[in-house]
């Protein structure tokens, strides 16, 4: 288990480091276009959950759009103060 902040560390690192093997590099390589369109995907993906599907799954969805949306911020070198300050 893990919170958004030691998230976004992690991935921060895998940006960093480039690690073999990596999905965030992968995500991060194919540019804010594709990126962005990951997290289109996932919030729609927890709006069908929402409705349809258990809380269990909706929780699922909702951190793998947690997850894009961090992947995105990288993309664009955003930080996670970036984003706080308007909270
Ligand atoms: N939290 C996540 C995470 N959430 C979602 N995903 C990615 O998003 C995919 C699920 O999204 P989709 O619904 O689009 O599933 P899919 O269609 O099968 O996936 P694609 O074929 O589109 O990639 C997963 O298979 C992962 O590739 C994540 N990938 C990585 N993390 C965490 O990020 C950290 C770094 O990961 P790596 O960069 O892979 O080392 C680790 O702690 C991971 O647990």
């Amino acid at each position: 288990m893990k919170t958004f902040d030691e998230l976004f560390a992690e991935l921060t690192e895998r940006a960093r480091n480039r690690p073999e093997g990596s999905g965030t590099v992968e995500a991060l390589d194919a540019g804010v276009h594709a990126q962005g369109k990951k997290v289109l995907e996932e919030a729609g993906e927890v709006w069908i959950a929402a409705e349809h599907e258990s809380d269990d799954r909706l929780a699922e969805e909702i951190s793998q759009l947690l997850y894009r949306v961090q992947v995105l911020m990288l993309g664009r070198g955003l930080t996670t103060e970036d984003v706080y300050r308007y909270l």
